[in-house]
C-alpha cells in the first residue's frame, strides 16, 4: 500500500496484481492472494502522471478498481479517464463510492491478512493508510462477488509498501520529528510557528512551491544523482550572489498560482450559448480567463529568467535555460495571446480589480457583442457610484464607502460613528461588522442585478473570443506544466533552500555527501530548529558504519538525548532533499525508511496505554524495517516494570544489530551498555554531565564509553521543587536499594577477563567477516558465543 503522508489531491486506485490469475482461476482459495492497494496522487501534473504509469506497468494489472467519474475533485482529471486514457486494454471496474469503506476495509484485512494485524499496523496506522483501506475494502467484495469466492481467513498476504523512489517516514515519526508540525503546538502558541522542519523552510513564495516543498519532507529523495543535482545548483546559487539575487528577485514576478491555473485548460467545458449562464459557467469562464491573464503574466516574466539564467553552469539551472527560455514554443504562445489579449492586462488580486482586467482582457473591435456588454457594464458600475455620491450628500454620511465581493457585488460600507441614531429605512440588509456597518438598498441591488448581467454577458463574449486561443493553449499544456513545475522546483532551491542557508553565518551549513552503503557520519551536527532557539547550541557527532551500525546513546534527564535523536533524522532528511546541512561535514548512507519510537502518552483514540502504544511501534518497525533503514528508539521499555522494561530493550536491541539497519538508541538504562561487551558492533556513548555539591550542570557534549551518574533523578526532582522532606526519604530508599544491588551484583556479575574474552572472540569473528568467510557461519559462531556467555561456560 502506498502512503504520501497527506496529500490532498489523492485517489485510491485498487489493483489487482497478475497472480491473482491463478487465484481467479483456481477457485479453491487456499492459495494466497497478493493485493495491491495503491494511493495515488494524480492531477493535471505530469510527474504524477508518471508516477502513475510507472506503479501500474510495475504491478501489470488484470483488473482496475476505481469509484465513479463524478467524485473527482473540482479541476482534477478524473482516476477513470486516466486509466481510460493510458490503459485502455485493462479490464476497468467501477464500484459505487460506499463500496470504498476504510473501516469495513480494517476489518477485512485484519480477518484476511496472513501476517500478524500488529505487523500491519492498523491500530497505530489507521489513519495514514484509511484510502488504501478503502480500496481494500471495494477490492475484496469485486473479488468475491465476481467470482462467487469467499476468502479463507488469514489467507492474503497484505504489506504496506511505500514508494519507491523516495525514502518513506510514517507518520508517527512525522509527528515525533517535527516535520511539519510542532509537537505541542497548543502549549508553543503562536511562536511555535518556527519550531518545525517545514516553517523554518516555509520561505516559499508560491503556493506550488510549498506544496513541492512539504512533498519533498515527507518523501525525501532516494537518488543520489537527483540529490546531487539540487545540491549543485545550491553550490552554483550560494558562490554566485548575482544569480541567487536576481533569481530571487524574477521567481517574484510569476504569478503565484501558475501550477493551479493549468487544470481549467484539461477539459473543454460545455459549448457556451448565449443563454443565462449558471452559476457554475460564470464561475468556470472567470476561471479560465484568469487563467490566462496569468499565463500571460507568467510568459511576460520568461525574458527576465532567461537574462538571469543565461551564463548558468549547473545541470538544473542550464537545463531550465535550454528547455524552456531558449523553447521558442513559449514565445510563439505569448504572441498568439497578444493578438487577442490587451497589452495592459495584468494579473491582480483584489476581486474587483482581477474582475474588471477579465471583463476588459479581449482586445476592443474583435467582437462586436462584447463592446456592448462591456458599454452596458461600465454603465451600471457608472451608475453604482452615483448612487453612492447621492447618499453620501443626501445622508450626510461622507465616509460611506463602496466595497466590492463576488458574492454579494456592490454594497455599502458606513462608519458606525457616522450613523446618528438610526439609519434611515431606506437601508435594508443592515449588518454589524467591526466598528462599521453594511448595507444595501432597492436601488442598489436592481443596480447591482442588471451589472452581474452585464458582467455575465462579458464573460460568455470573452470566453468565445478566446476559443480558439485556448484550444491552442491545450495543445501545448505540457510545455505549461514543464514552465509551472520549473518555476516549483526554483522557487523551493532558491527561496527556500539557499534563502534559510543565506540568512545562516558563513559555513554554518555544509553540503553532505552521499554513500550507497557507507557510513553515516555527521561531524559537528546541530539541530536546525533549536540551534536558532539556542544561542549557545552545543554541536555533537555520529558515526554508524556496518561494522558498527548501533549507538547507544546515555545520559540523565535533561541531558539532550531526544534533542540529539531528532537532529540527526533531520540532518538526513535535509539532506536528503538536496539542502545543505547544518554540520561540519556529513556523509550519509541513503536511507530509505526512518522509523522513530519516541516518549508517546497513552494513546487515547486507539484505546491503548503507553506501553502498549509503544509495543505496537516497535512490534511496526521490527516488521517492517528493511536493509537501509535508520532506527531511532528513545527510552524503549521505560512504561514497564524495569527488569521486563531492560528485557525487552536488550533483546530489541540484539535483533536490530542482526541487522544492515543503522540504530540509534537513547536510553538510561545502565545495564544496556552491557550489550557492548557482547557485541562489538555497539558504541555507547553518553552525554556529559558536571556534579558539583549537589547540582547538575548539563554540557549537551556527547562523549565515549558509558558514564554513570548517580542519583541524577533525585537531583532533577529536588530542582523541580519537590518538598526537600520528600527528597530525604528517596534518598534514604535509594541508598538502601542500591546496597542491595550491588550484593547482588558481586553474586551475579561475570568477571571482567570473561567479558574481556568474549569482546575480543567477537571482535575476532567480524574480521573474520571481512574474510572470505560466510556470513552466516560468523553468525552462528557469534550465537553461540553469546549462548556460552550467558551460561557462563566460556
Ligand atoms: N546540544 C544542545 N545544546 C544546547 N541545548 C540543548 C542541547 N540539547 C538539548 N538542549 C536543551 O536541553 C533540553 C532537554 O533536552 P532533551 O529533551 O533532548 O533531553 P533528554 O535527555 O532527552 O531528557 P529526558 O531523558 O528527560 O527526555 C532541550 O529542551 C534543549 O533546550
Amino acid at each position: 500500500m502506498e502512503d504520501d503522508g497527506g496529500e490532498r489531491s489523492s485517489f485510491v486506485i485498487s489493483l489487482i496484481e497478475n497472480r491473482a490469475k491463478e487465484f481467479l482461476g483456481n477457485e479453491t482459495c487456499k492459495s494466497t492472494l497478493k493485493l495491491h492497494f495503491l494511493r495515488l496522487k494524480y492531477d493535471t501534473n505530469l510527474s504524477h502522471i508518471k508516477i502513475q504509469k510507472t506503479l501500474l506497468h510495475f504491478y501489470d494489472p488484470v483488473v482496475i478498481i476505481v469509484p465513479p467519474n463524478k467524485l473527482a475533485p473540482e479541476g482534477m482529471v478524473g482516476v477513470s479517464e486516466l486509466v481510460d486514457r493510458f490503459y485502455a486494454s485493462v479490464k476497468k471496474v467501477v464500484m459505487a463510492r460506499g463500496c470504498f469503506d476504510d473501516t469495513k476495509g480494517a476489518m477485512l484485512i485484519k480477518n484476511l491478512a496472513a501476517r500478524e494485524p500488529s505487523a500491519l499496523g492498523l491500530d497505530t496506522y489507521y489513519k495514514q493508510y484509511y484510502l488504501c483501506l478503502a480500496s481494500a475494502s471495494a477490492a475484496i467484495k469485486w473479488i468475491e462477488a465476481e467470482k462467487g469466492v469467499i476468502i479463507t481467513s488469514h489467507s492474503l498476504a497484505v504489506t504496506f509498501n511505500g514508494s519507491f523512489d523516495h525514502m518513506n517516514i510514517d507518520t508517527t515519526s512525522v509527528h515525533n520529528l517535527e516535520i511539519v508540525e510542532p509537537l505541542h503546538s497548543a502549549l508553543w502558541g503562536t511562536s511555535s510557528k518556527k519550531r518545525s522542519l517545514f516553517h523554518m523552510l516555509k520561505t516559499t513564495k508560491t503556493i506550488g512551491g510549498t506544496r513541492l516543498l512539504r512533498a519533498n519532507l515527507l518523501q525525501p529523495l532516494k537518488d543520489i544523482e537527483t540529490i546531487n543535482t539540487r545540491l549543485d545548483c545550491l553550490d552554483e546559487l550560494m558562490s554566485n550572489e548575482q544569480l541567487f539575487f536576481g533569481l530571487s528577485q524574477v521567481l517574484r514576478k510569476f504569478p503565484k498560482e501558475t501550477d493551479r491555473v493549468l487544470c481549467h485548460f484539461c477539459f473543454k467545458p460545455k459549448k457556451i450559448t448565449n443563454e443565462v449562464l449558471g452559476a457554475d459557467d460564470a464561475k468556470k469562464s472567470q476561471m479560465l480567463i484568469s487563467s490566462i491573464i496569468l499565463l500571460k503574466t507568467a510568459l511576460d516574466a520568461l525574458p527576465l529568467l532567461s537574462k538571469v539564467l543565461k551564463d548558468a553552469q549547473c545541470f538544473i539551472l542550464a537545463n531550465v535555460y535550454k528547455s524552456v527560455c531558449e523553447n521558442e514554443k513559449y514565445a510563439d504562445i505569448r504572441k498568439r495571446i497578444g493578438e487577442v489579449i490587451d497589452e495592459d492586462v495584468l494579473h491582480a488580486l483584489v476581486p474587483f480589480i482581477a474582475r474588471t482586467q477579465q471583463y476588459f482582457a479581449v482586445k476592443a473591435g474583435i467582437d462586436g457583442l462584447l463592446d456592448i456588454a462591456r458599454r452596458s457594464f461600465c454603465d451600471t458600475s457608472e451608475a453604482i457610484h452615483n448612487l453612492a455620491n447621492k447618499y453620501r450628500e443626501e445622508y450626510k454620511l461622507p465616509n460611506l464607502k463602496l466595497p466590492f465581493n463576488n458574492r454579494r457585488g456592490f454594497y455599502f460600507s458606513i462608519p458606525r460613528k457616522d450613523i446618528q441614531g438610526k439609519l434611515p429605512s431606506k437601508f435594508i440588509q443592515v449588518v454589524k461588522h467591526g466598528n462599521n456597518v453594511h448595507c444595501s438598498t432597492l436601488e442598489l441591488a436592481s443596480l447591482n442585478v442588471r451589472n452581474k448581467s452585464a458582467a455575465g454577458e462579458c464573460y460568455v463574449r470573452t470566453e468565445v473570443c478566446l476559443e480558439a486561443l485556448v484550444d491552442a493553449i491545450r495543445e501545448d499544456i505540457l510545455m505549461f506544466t514543464l514552465l509551472a513545475e520549473v518555476l516549483c522546483l526554483l522557487d523551493m532551491i532558491v527561496n527556500s533552500f539557499a534563502h534559510t542557508i543565506s540568512t545562516k553565518p558563513v559555513d554554518r551549513y555544509t553540503r553532505p555527501e552521499f554513500t550507497d552503503n557507507g557510513p553515516l557520519a555527521i561531524d559537528a551536527g546541530r539541530h536546525p530548529i533549536l540551534e536558532s532557539i539556542h544561542s549557545d547550541f552545543v554541536p555533537n557527532s555520529i558515526f554508524i558504519s556496518e561494522a558498527s551500525n548501533m549507538v547507544i546513546v546515555m545520559g540523565p534527564n535533561m541531558s539532550g538525548k531526544s534533542t540529539y535523536l531528532q537532529q540527526v533524522c533531520l540532518i538526513i532528511i535535509l539532506a536528503q532533499i538536496g539542502c545543505y546541512v547544518p554540520a561540519h561535514f556529513a556523509t550519509i548512507r541513503v536511507v530509505d525508511l526512518i522509523f522513530t519510537r519516541m516518549g508517546t502518552m497513552d494513546n487515547l483514540e486507539s484505546n491503548s496505554s503507553t506501553f502498549m502504544t509503544e509495543m505496537k511501534e516497535t512490534a511496526f518497525i521490527m516488521q517492517n524495517v528493511s536493509q537501509r533503514s535508520l532506527i531511532v528508539m528513545d527510552e524503549l521499555g521505560r512504561a514497564t516494570s524495569s527488569s521486563d522494561g531492560l528485557a525487552i530493550a536488550w533483546s530489541c536491541c540484539e535483533h536490530l544489530l542482526s541487522l544492515n539497519a543503522y540504530t540509534i538508541f537513547a536510553t538510561h538504562m545502565e545495564n544496556l551498555s552491557k550489550l557492548a561487551t557482547i557485541y562489538p558492533n555497539v558504541k555507547i556513548l553518553h552525554f556529559y554531565v558536571d556534579i558539583r555539591n549537589s547540582h547538575l550542570d548539563f554540557k549537551f557534549r556527547l562523549n565515549d564509553g558509558p558514564k554513570h551518574v548517580a542519583h541524577y533523578g533525585l537531583l532533577l526532582a529536588e530542582v523541580a521543587g519537590l518538598p526537600s522532606s520528600v527528597i530525604e526519604t528517596a534518598r534514604s530508599i535509594t541508598s538502601r536499594i542500591t546496597e542491595k544491588e550491588v550484593n547482588e551484583m558481586e553474586v551475579n556479575c561475570l568477571n571482567h577477563n570473561q567479558i574481556m574474552m568474549a569482546y575480543h572472540a567477537a571482535q575476532r569473528l567480524i574480521c573474520l567477516k571481512y574474510s572470505n568467510q560466510k556470513e552466516d557461519a560468523i553468525r552462528q559462531a557469534l550465537h553461540l558465543l553469546k549462548e556460552s556467555y550467558i551460561d557462563g561456560k566460556l
